[in-house]
C-alpha cells in the first residue's frame, strides 16, 4: 500500500492506494475516529451500487456501524440540487445526526455530490471518499464538492475535505475502457501543470495505463495524487496556487455545459480544453513543441483533442462567462509555458479563445 498526506492542520488526512483495500473497509473508520453511535450513509451509483455496495456495507455492519444506502442514477446530471435533497431526505429518513459521516463510493460525480451533501446536511458531518474510477483520483482529493446548474459546472458547492481517501485499485478493473482513458485525463493534467519527466512516462507508458495494467496505473495514480496533495495542502481554498489544477478547465467546463452534461465525459472535455489551453500557450510565446507533446500525451491515451464541428462557437464562449473563472470582467486561464509549467493569466482576449475554439472545430 502507498499513502499520501493532505496537510491542512486541523483538516489534515491520509490518501491510502492500494489492492484490494475495501476487504478492510472498516478498520479504516474505526482508527480514523468514525462513530459507530450515529449512522452512516454511504451515497453511490447505480454500476457501482451492484458490484461494491453490499461488500462495504457487509463490512461496516459486521464491525458495528448501522449503514443507510442512497443509490443515485450514473452520470453527470446526478450532480443536481434535485438529488442533493434526496439524500437530504435519505439521511433524515435514516437518522444521520451531527456525528454521522457522509461516504461517496464510486467516482467523481458521486463524490461531488456526496461532498456537497456533507457539506450542507446539519451545516456539515464527516466525509469520507472511497473513489472507484481513475479520474477520482483527482476528485476525491481536495475538498472540492459541488452540484452543477443548467448553465454552469459545479456553481453550486463548498470546500469540504474527507477524513480520509481509501483509493482500492482492483476496483478500477471494472471500469469500461471510455471511462479509463477520460480519467488519464487528469492523470496527464497533473504532468502537465508539475511534472515534464512524468508526461514523458505517461506518454511512454500510454499503452500499459489504457490497458489498466496494475503496475502503471498504481504508479500513475501515487504521483497525480501526489501532485494535487501538494498544491491543496499549499492553498486549499484557491486563493492562487490550486488555480493551476483548473488547467484546461475554462473551455472544458463550458463545453460540458453546452453539450447538456451528458455528451462528453469530463475527462474527454478537459483534453480538448488542454490543447486549447496549450494553443493559448502558443500565442503568448510557448514553444510549437509544447503543443506537439501536450497533444501527442492526451492522444497516446486515446483521448479526443478536438471540438465537435456541430457545436456552437457563441454558446461555448457565453458558457465560458459563467463559470467561476470568468472574474473581475474577465476569463482568468491557466497557460501553460512549457511542459510541466503554467501560469495564470486574468485579462485573455476572448476574440482569441473565440478563434481556438473556431481552429478547435476546424481541424476535427
Ligand atoms: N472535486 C474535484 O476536485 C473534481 C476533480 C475532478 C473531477 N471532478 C468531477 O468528477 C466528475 C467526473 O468523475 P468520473 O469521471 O469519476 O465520473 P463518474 O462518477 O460519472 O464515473 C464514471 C462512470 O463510471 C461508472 N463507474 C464508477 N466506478 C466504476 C467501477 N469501479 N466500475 C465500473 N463502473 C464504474 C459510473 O457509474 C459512471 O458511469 C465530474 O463531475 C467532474 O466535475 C471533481
Ligand atoms: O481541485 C481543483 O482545484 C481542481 O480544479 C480540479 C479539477 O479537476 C476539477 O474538475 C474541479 O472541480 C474544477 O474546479 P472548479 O472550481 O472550476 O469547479
Ligand atoms: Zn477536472
Amino acid at each position: 500500500m502507498r499513502q499520501l498526506h493532505v496537510e491542512l492542520g486541523e483538516r489534515s488526512y491520509p490518501i491510502y492506494i492500494g489492492e484490494g483495500l475495501l476487504n478492510e473497509v472498516s478498520s479504516y473508520f474505526a482508527t480514523h475516529g468514525i462513530s459507530k453511535k450515529s449512522p452512516l450513509m454511504i451515497v453511490t451509483d447505480e454500476k457501482v451500487a451492484p458490484l461494491y455496495l453490499d461488500a462495504v456495507t457487509a463490512s461496516l455492519t459486521a464491525d458495528g456501524y448501522s449503514v443507510v444506502s442512497a443509490v443515485v442514477a450514473s452520470g453527470e446530471q446526478s450532480k443536481s440540487l434535485a438529488n442533493l435533497e434526496l439524500l437530504v431526505t435519505k439521511a433524515l429518513e435514516g437518522g444521520l445526526d451531527r456525528k454521522s459521516a457522509i461516504v461517496a463510493l464510486g467516482g467523481g460525480v458521486v463524490g461531488d455530490l456526496a461532498g456537497f451533501a456533507a457539506a450542507s446536511y446539519m451545516r456539515g458531518v464527516k466525509f469520507v471518499q472511497i473513489p472507484t474510477t481513475i479520474l477520482a483520483h483527482d476528485s476525491s482529493v481536495g475538498g472540492k464538492v459541488a452540484v452543477n446548474h443548467p448553465l454552469a459546472k459545479n456553481i453550486i458547492g463548498a470546500f469540504h475535505q474527507p477524513e480520509f481517501v481509501l483509493y482500492d485499485l482492483a476496483t478500477l478493473q471494472s471500469l469500461p475502457e471510455r471511462e479509463v482513458k477520460a480519467g488519464l485525463s487528469e492523470v496527464v493534467k497533473h504532468g502537465l501543470i508539475w511534472d515534464n519527466a512524468f508526461v514523458d512516462w505517461c506518454i511512454e507508458h500510454a499503452g500499459d495505463l489504457v490497458a489498466m495494467k496494475p503496475d502503471a496505473l498504481g504508479y500513475a495514480l501515487y504521483k497525480g495524487c501526489g501532485v494535487k496533495a501538494q498544491v491543496v495542502s499549499q492553498d486549499e481554498k484557491e486563493n492562487s496556487l490550486r488555480a493551476i489544477l483548473n488547467l484546461g478547465h475554462t473551455i472544458g467546463h463550458a463545453l460540458e455545459a453546452v453539450a447538456g452534461y451528458n455528451e462528453l465525459l469530463h475527462g474527454e472535455a478537459i483534453s480538448i480544453g488542454m490543447i486549447g489551453s496549450a494553443k493559448l500557450g502558443v500565442r503568448y510565446g510557448a514553444s510549437q513543441e509544447l503543443l506537439r507533446i501536450t497533444t501527442l500525451a492526451l492522444e497516446s491515451c486515446g483521448l479526443p483533442t478536438r471540438i465537435p464541428a456541430h457545436y456552437d462557437t457563441e454558446e461555448i464562449v457565453a458558457a465560458m462567462m459563467h463559470d467561476k473563472k470568468f472574474s473581475e470582467g474577465t476569463v482568468v486561464f491557466v497557460v501553460p509555458t512549457e511542459i510541466g509549467k503554467v501560469e495564470i493569466k486574468p485579462d485573455v482576449p476572448v476574440q482569441w479563445i473565440r478563434e481556438i475554439i473556431e481552429e478547435l472545430k476546424q481541424e476535427g
